[in-house]
């Protein structure tokens, strides 16, 4: 019965994230156990992928297999690992798998066995129940026999991943991505993964993306993963933040100067713009940047040159520019704070970075990850959150976001413990902890909940670069008081084929 459900699912066509976690639940039922997870290795680490009855910020967490031993041993053997019940082994998931009244604290009965696929180790699949006697001797070599179709259902979704990249790469025409690595940016919700997605198609593109979102959304991470998944990933991504930029020195730090250029200048030295050369330079909190600079920035971006402070010929630089903003820069513009040109010219691709608040029980798999975190910072055995945290922490405003999340994480804990949690015990933050400001309790309403397009309301991604091209060039013919030169010259393209694309897109 459990074979055939299993083989069903192994060729039916789901999407694999689907597939997988109806693996892990088709197994818990099958073995009738608490939890099933499957975790896969990246680097020294373990990070869960599909889980069935843990609790949701297990899918946050990431083990480092050095601090769990448990999670080593299985890793160790191509044999199934069945743990006795008094194991003095800590147990990752204690305090995480969910409970029904009445039920033990602490797993008693754990097994697992590592899964590889393609001759390499992949990672593990851990069974857990509280009740001790619950595996046998021949459940463990069922395992064995089904670790052998949950690897067959992982080289599956892989190849599936590796199809639609090369999919994407005969459609964009660009070398294909290393997308599958880059996962530091955490999240599960409907919102941030089609974010994702779209991310890594404009990452190939070599397309200047001003990402905006308030501050703590993470506009960092997502610069850097478009850095890591574009064609100049093997060059240096420099950062600057305009923001601690003091106008006397902006010049100097982004082009350059020569010896003797102002008092103090002692050697020739060059900017971050020679820095990043062949790669991607991030200008974070670009809002902020001088005005006088900002012209400077422009003619740059125009000619692809840059003038050392001090010296008369330019050097040619092949920079690609990332910008970020936590301001409304069009407004900005309105104000005169902004220049339109350099605007138009850095927004050719905005991407708006969803408030946490809008992410939904993104929350929640993010407040695993830094539980995790300071687990093994404080040296606790395990640090979980009560259901009325999980409550609390998914009903708030955050205005400050990731950042503001792992700050009350942080501070939960190590509260908790200064108030006589022990740490060889499940340390459960309760919402006095959390110390969340009633102020910014969140408000649900319609705006927030992330709409599902289904694939016929969905636009393509030749729709969406059209829509933001016609719009681009609407905005620089504004700007340019319907010049088309002039417009031509602020998007950085030659005017004959900014005419032939207007026509085709249907803007002329
Ligand atoms: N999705 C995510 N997964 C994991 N960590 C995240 C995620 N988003 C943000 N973070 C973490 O939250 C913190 C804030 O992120 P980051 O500095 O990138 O925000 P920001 O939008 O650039 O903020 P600001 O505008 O204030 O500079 C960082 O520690 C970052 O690693």
């Amino acid at each position: 019965m459990l074979d055939d459900t299993l083989l069903a699912d192994l060729v039916a066509d789901l999407p694999s994230a689907v597939r997988l976690q109806r693996l892990v639940r088709t197994l818990r039922e099958g073995f009738r156990c608490g939890a099933v997870c499957l975790l896969r290795l990246e680097a020294d680490a373990l990070r869960p992928v599909a889980v069935d009855g843990l609790a949701r910020e297990a899918l946050g967490r990431r083990f480092e297999v050095a601090h769990h031993p448990r999670l080593a041993t299985i890793l160790a053997s191509r044999r199934t690992t069945l743990f006795a019940p008094d194991a003095d082994l800590p147990d990752p998931y204690d305090g995480l798998v969910e409970q029904q009244p009445g039920q033990p604290l602490h797993v008693h009965d754990c097994m697992g066995i590592s899964l590889h696929v393609e001759g390499e180790p992949w990672g593990v699949l851990t069974l857990d129940a509280l009740e001790a006697g619950t595996f046998d001797a021949a459940d463990r070599m069922t395992l064995e026999r089904y670790a052998l179709l949950v690897e067959a259902a992982v080289r599956v979704s892989r190849l599936e991943q590796d199809l639609r990249a090369l999919r994407m790469t005969h459609q964009e025409g660009s070398p294909l991505l290393s997308a599958p690595e880059a996962r530091d940016i955490l999240g599960h919700s409907g919102v941030l993964q089609r974010l994702l997605g779209e991310l890594d198609v404009v990452a190939a593109s070599d397309l200047t993306v001003l990402l905006s979102g308030e501050t703590g959304v993470g506009k960092e991470l997502f610069a850097r993963r478009l850095h890591r998944c574009s064609s100049r990933r093997e060059a240096p991504l420099v950062q600057i933040n305009c923001a601690a930029l003091p106008e006397s020195l902006a010049e100097s730090e982004l082009f350059g100067h020569v010896k003797g250029a102002f008092s103090g200048a002692s050697t020739d030295r060059a900017g971050r713009f020679e820095a990043a050369d062949g790669g991607t330079l991030f200008l974070d909190e670009i809002g902020e940047l001088p005005l006088s600079i900002q012209a400077k920035l422009l003619r740059t971006l125009q000619e692809g040159e840059i003038q050392r402070l001090g010296e008369d010929t330019p050097r040619r630089v092949d920079v690609r520019i990332i910008a970020a903003t936590n301001r409304q820069l069009a407004d900005s513009v309105r104000e005169g704070g902004f220049r339109a040109d350099l605007y138009h010219r850095l927004s050719v691709y905005p991407v708006a970075i969803p408030p946490l608040r809008e992410r939904g029980s993104d929350v929640l798999v993010l407040a695993g990850h830094f539980l995790e975190i300071n687990r093994m910072r404080l040296g606790v055995r395990s640090l979980r959150l009560s259901p009325e945290a999980e409550q609390a922490l998914l009903a708030y405003g955050w205005p400050g976001n990731v950042r503001e999340l792992e700050h009350v994480i942080s501070r939960a804990a190590i509260k908790a413990l200064s108030h006589g949690a022990s740490r060889d015990d499940i340390v459960t933050l309760m919402p006095a902890w959390l110390d969340l400001p009633v102020s910014a309790e969140r408000v649900v309403g319609a705006a927030e909940t992330p709409k599902v397009l289904n694939e016929a309301e969905s636009p393509t991604l030749r729709e969406r670069v059209e829509k933001t091209q016609r719009q681009a060039i609407r905005e620089a013919l504004e700007s340019c008081d319907g010049g088309w030169a002039a417009a031509a010259r602020c998007l950085a393209v030659d005017p004959s084929n900014l005419h032939k694309l207007a026509r085709r897109l249907g803007v002329k």
